[in-house]
C-alpha cells in the first residue's frame, strides 16, 4: 500500500475512533437520564405513599409520566445517533449529531437533535444541487453503541472527502427482512422528508407508486406531528387507518421504536364501536355499498320508519275512547322532520306532539279542561300500554344495525326504497344472515348512526370532555405546586401533561382507549394508508372522524383492489373536499430491485393503466425465474419450488402469494401442503401470521408487505380477479431480492420472465 492511502486509512481511522468515543458519551448521557429519571419515579412512589385514596391517584398520574419518559428512553437505545451534519462555518452550532431523540447536558447545551427538530431538516434536505448550509452529511453505522463506519457526503467540493452517500441507504434496503417493518429515520430521503415535514393543515395526499416508502413516510410523518405539536394531538388523538389487521401488526413496532405511543391504530372494520365486521362480501357488493347513492337509500330507509297509519287508530283510555287520525300524526310526524334532529331525538317532538294531541281529545271526551288537568292526561296516557304500542308503531326507537338489518334482509322494502339500484345491485345486498357485518357495512352503520343519533346527544358529550378537561387542569396546576413544593418535580412534568395522565389512568382510561371506543371522537390528525382502497361511504366516515380536515391520505392508485376503491384521487376526493387538496409524489422505489421492476412496470402497460412505475434505487442481483408447473392442481411442484427456495437463518422471509384463499392452488391449500412438507416452525400457521420464515397468503392479505422472496402462483389466475391487473402489479412488487413466478397457464401479457438456465 503506498503513503497516501495508508494517510487515507489513518485519517478514516481516526475520525471513526473520535465518532465512536463522541456516540459513547451521549450513550452515558442517556444512561445518565434514565438513572435520574428512575430515582425521581421512585420519589413520585415513596411521596404519600400511606395517603388517602386521592392522593394515591395523584401519584400515581405523576408516576405514569416518569414511567413513559423511562420507556421514551430505553425505547432509543437502537442506533440512539446515527448522523452528524457539517454546516459552513460561521453557521450556529455547525456541528449537529443527529439522532432518535434530543439530550442535552447538565448546563443544557445541545448534545444531540432529535431528527424531528429544526435544527435537523438539513440532514435530510441538504443535496449537491441544493446544499443549503452543509458542507458534509454524515451517516454513522454503527452495531449496538460502537461504531463501526461512516458514509460521508460532501456537498461542498472543496470540503476534502468522498462524495458518496448511498452506503447507509443501501445497507437499509438490502438487509434481510424480519416480518416486521422497520423505521428509516437514519436515512430518510429527500422528496420523503419534505411529506414527512409537510404542514398538518389540510387534505394532503401521498401517491407512490409500490416501495416508495409511503407507509414508512406515513408512521414518520406521525412521529414528527406529534412531536411538532404534541399539546394539541396527545389529547385530540391521532388515528392511523391500515388496510388490514396484519398490515398492523407489520407495521406495530415503527412507532414505538420512534419514541411514540398512544396513536389509535384501527382498520375500517373496526370503525363502528360495537361492531365486530368479520363477514365478506362479493365484489358487486362491495361495490353498491360503497357508492354514494346509498346515501339516498339509507335516508329513505330511515324516513320510512317515521310512519303514518292508513287509518284512524282507536285507543281505549280507562273506558274513554279517543281516536288518532292519519293526518294528526302525519302533522306531528312533518314537527318532529323540522326540528331537523336525528331519528331518535326527534322522535320526542313527535312523542310530544302524538300525546298533546290525544291529551286534548281526551279532555274533550271526558269534558275537562285540557289546559289545568294537561299533566295528568299526559301521565295517563304514557302510562298506557296501548297508546305506547301505537306510538311505537309510528315512530320507533332504532339502531343503526337494525335498520340495515331489515334492508337486507327483505327484498320488497330494498325494492321500495332504492328504485336507483338495479336488480343485479339489489340482490348483491340481500343476505339471510344480516348481521354477519362486513367491513362495506361499517361506513352504512355509521350513516346510519348520523341519521338516527345516538342516545348519548354528541355535543353534550363534547361539552362534557370540554369540562373535564379545564378541571383537570386546574386541578393538575395545584397538584404540581404542592409536589414541587415537596421537591418533587421538572421542566419535563408540565400541568397540561399532568392534566392528560389524569384523564388516562383514571376508570375512563387513555385517550388512545376512549377515542377507539366513542363514535363521535374527532380526531385532531388522521392518517390513511392504502387510502386508495376506501369507497366513497368510507371517505364520508372518515371526515366524520376528522372534522377539521388535518389528513394525510397515502396510497397508490395503481394498486387499487377494491370495487369501490379510486381510480383518480381526484375523483375519490371530490366529495369529501372538491379540490381542495395537495398532492405529493414519491418517485423511487426502494423494495423492488430494477430487474423485477421491470415486469410489473410491463403488467400495467399491457394492461392499459396509465401510471408511472418508480424508479427502483437499485439494479439487484437476480433476475425473475419461470417454474413451470406440470397443472392446475400441481401442488408438488409448487412444493419443489418452494424447498429450493426457502431462506437460511438470518437470510430473511419469504413469501408463497396464490390468487385466492381457495381451490388447489389457493393460500390455504398451498400453506396446509408446505407445512407437512417443510420442517416444523418453518411455514406460518395462517395468514396473520408474520414471523415464521414462509408465510403462505393470497394476494390481497399481501398488500403493503414485503418479502426477500416472493413465490408467485399462477399470476393468470391473479390477472382474472376484478381488477386483477392491478393485483397482480401488487403481487409483483412484493420481493426485495427474488422473484419466482410458478405457472401452468400461459403467462400473462408482460410477465416475460424465463425458466433458470
Ligand atoms: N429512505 C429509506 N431508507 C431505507 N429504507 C427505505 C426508505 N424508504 C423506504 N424504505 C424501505 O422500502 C420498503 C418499502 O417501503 P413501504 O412499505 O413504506 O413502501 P410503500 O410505498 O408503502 O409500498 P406499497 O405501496 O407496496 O405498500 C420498506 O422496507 C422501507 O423500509
Amino acid at each position: 500500500m503506498d503513503q497516501p492511502d495508508r494517510t487515507r486509512a489513518d485519517v478514516d481511522a481516526a475520525e471513526l475512533a473520535a465518532e465512536d468515543a463522541h456516540v459513547g458519551g451521549l450513550y452515558a448521557r442517556l444512561d445518565a437520564l434514565r438513572a435520574q429519571t428512575s430515582d425521581q419515579l421512585a420519589e413520585v412512589r415513596r411521596t404519600k405513599a400511606t395517603g388517602t385514596h386521592q392522593s394515591r391517584f395523584e401519584r400515581d398520574a405523576f408516576a405514569t409520566l416518569y414511567e413513559d419518559r423511562l420507556s421514551q428512553l430505553w425505547s432509543v437505545e437502537n442506533r440512539l445517533c446515527f448522523g452528524r451534519l457539517d454546516l459552513r462555518p460561521g453557521t450556529p452550532d455547525p456541528r449537529r449529531y443527529v439522532g432518535r431523540i434530543g439530550l442535552a447536558d447538565e448546563r443544557g447545551n445541545q448534545l444531540l437533535v432529535d431528527w424531528r427538530a429544526p435544527a435537523a431538516q438539513d440532514f435530510y434536505q441538504a443535496t449537491a444541487a441544493a446544499p443549503r448550509d452543509v458542507v458534509r452529511r454524515r451517516h454513522l453505522l454503527t452495531a449496538g453503541r460502537s461504531v463501526t463506519g461512516l458514509d460521508d457526503e460532501v456537498l461542498v467540493a472543496d470540503a476534502g472527502g468522498r462524495t458518496t452517500g448511498d452506503a447507509a441507504l443501501l445497507a437499509a434496503v438490502n438487509a434481510p427482512r424480519t416480518g416486521r417493518m422497520g423505521d428509516i429515520v437514519a436515512t430518510i430521503q429527500a422528496e420523503q422528508d419534505r411529506v414527512i415535514r409537510a404542514s398538518e393543515r389540510g387534505v394532503l395526499v401521498v401517491q407512490g407508486g409500490p416501495g416508495t416508502g409511503k407507509t414508512a413516510v406515513a408512521l414518520h410523518r406521525t412521529a414528527y406531528l406529534l412531536y411538532t405539536h404534541r399539546d394539541r394531538l396527545a389529547r385530540s388523538g391521532v388515528l392511523l387507518l391500515g388496510p388490514s389487521p396484519v398490515f398492523l401488526r407489520y407495521v406495530e413496532q415503527v412507532l414505538p421504536a420512534l419514541g411514540e405511543t398512544g396513536v389509535v391504530t384501527l382498520t375500517l372494520a373496526e370503525l363502528f364501536p360495537g361492531v365486530v365486521a368479520r363477514g365478506s362480501d362479493s365484489p358487486a357488493a362491495v361495490a353498491v355499498k360503497g357508492s354514494l347513492r346509498m346515501v339516498d337509500v339509507l335516508a329513505a330507509a330511515v324516513a320510512e320508519r317515521q310512519r303514518v297509519p292508513a287509518r284512524t287508530i282507536r285507543l281505549d283510555l280507562d273506558g274513554t275512547r279517543v281516536q288518532l287520525r292519519p293526518e294528526q300524526v302525519a302533522a306531528a310526524r312533518t314537527r318532529a322532520r323540522r326540528s331537523r334532529r336525528p331519528h331518535n331525538e326527534a322522535r320526542v317532538v313527535f312523542v310530544r306532539e302524538v300525546l298533546q294531541t290525544l291529551a286534548n281529545s281526551l279532555a274533550r271526551a271526558r269534558g275537562v279542561d285540557a289546559v289545568e288537568e294537561r299533566d295528568d292526561l299526559l301521565q295517563e296516557l304514557r302510562e298506557s300500554i296501548d297508546v305506547r304500542r301505537e306510538v311505537n308503531l309510528c315512530w320507533m326507537p332504532l339502531t343503526p344495525q337494525k335498520v340495515l338489518a331489515g334492508l337486507y334482509r327483505n327484498p320488497d322494502r330494498l325494492r321500495a326504497l332504492a328504485p336507483d339500484l338495479d336488480r343485479r345491485e339489489r340482490a348483491a345486498l340481500h343476505r339471510d344472515e344480516p348481521t354477519a357485518w362486513s367491513e362495506a357495512d361499517v361506513p352504512l352503520l355509521d350513516e346510519l348512526a348520523e341519521l338516527l343519533g345516538d342516545l348519548d346527544d354528541a355535543t353534550s358529550a363534547q361539552a362534557r370532555r370540554e369540562a373535564e378537561r379545564e378541571e383537570q387542569v386546574a386541578y393538575a396546576r395545584k397538584v404540581l405546586e404542592e409536589f414541587e413544593a415537596s421537591g418533587v418535580g421538572n421542566d419535563y412534568v408540565s400541568a397540561e401533561l399532568l392534566a392528560d395522565r389524569f384523564a388516562t389512568s383514571g376508570p375512563v382510561g387513555t385517550v388512545a382507549e376512549r377515542a377507539a371506543a366513542d363514535r363521535t371522537w374527532a380526531y385532531g390528525h388522521v392518517v390513511v394508508d392504502e387510502a386508495q382502497e376506501l369507497s366513497a361511504m368510507a371517505w364520508r366516515l372518515v371526515e366524520r372522524r376528522c372534522p377539521n380536515r388535518s389528513m394525510t391520505l397515502v396510497g397508490d392508485v395503481a394498486q387499487t383492489s377494491s370495487p369501490a376503491g379510486a381510480r383518480s384521487w381526484a375523483a375519490a376526493l371530490r366529495p369529501l373536499v372538491d379540490d381542495r387538496w395537495r398532492l405529493e409524489e414519491l418517485t423511487v422505489n426502494y423494495r423492488t430491485p430494477a430487474r423485477i421492476a421491470r415486469v410489473a412496470a410491463d403488467v400495467l402497460r399491457a394492461a392499459g393503466i396509465e401510471a408511472t412505475p418508480p424508479t427502483p434505487v437499485r439494479e439487484g442481483e437476480h433476475d425473475p425465474v419461470a417454474i413451470p408447473l406440470a397443472g392446475p392442481d400441481d401442488v408438488a411442484g409448487v412444493l419443489a419450488a418452494l424447498t429450493a427456495a426457502v431462506p437460511g437463518e438470518g437470510e430473511g422471509r419469504l413469501a408463497v402469494i396464490a390468487a385466492e384463499t381457495t381451490g388447489p392452488l389457493g393460500s390455504d391449500a398451498l400453506r396446509a401442503a408446505a407445512r407437512t412438507a417443510l420442517p416444523a416452525g418453518t411455514v406460518a400457521e395462517g395468514p396473520d401470521d408474520l414471523d415464521a420464515p414462509v408465510s403462505v397468503l393470497d394476494v390481497h392479505r399481501a398488500k403493503g408487505l414485503e418479502f426477500d422472496v416472493v413465490l408467485l402462483v399462477e399470476p393468470a389466475a391473479i390477472l382474472r380477479r376484478p381488477r386483477g391487473a392491478n393485483d397482480l402489479y401488487v403481487a409483483l412488487t412484493r420481493a426485495t431480492q427474488h422473484l419466482l413466478v410458478a405457472h401452468a397457464e400461459p403467462l400473462p401479457a408482460g410477465v416475460r420472465v424465463q425458466p433458470a438456465s
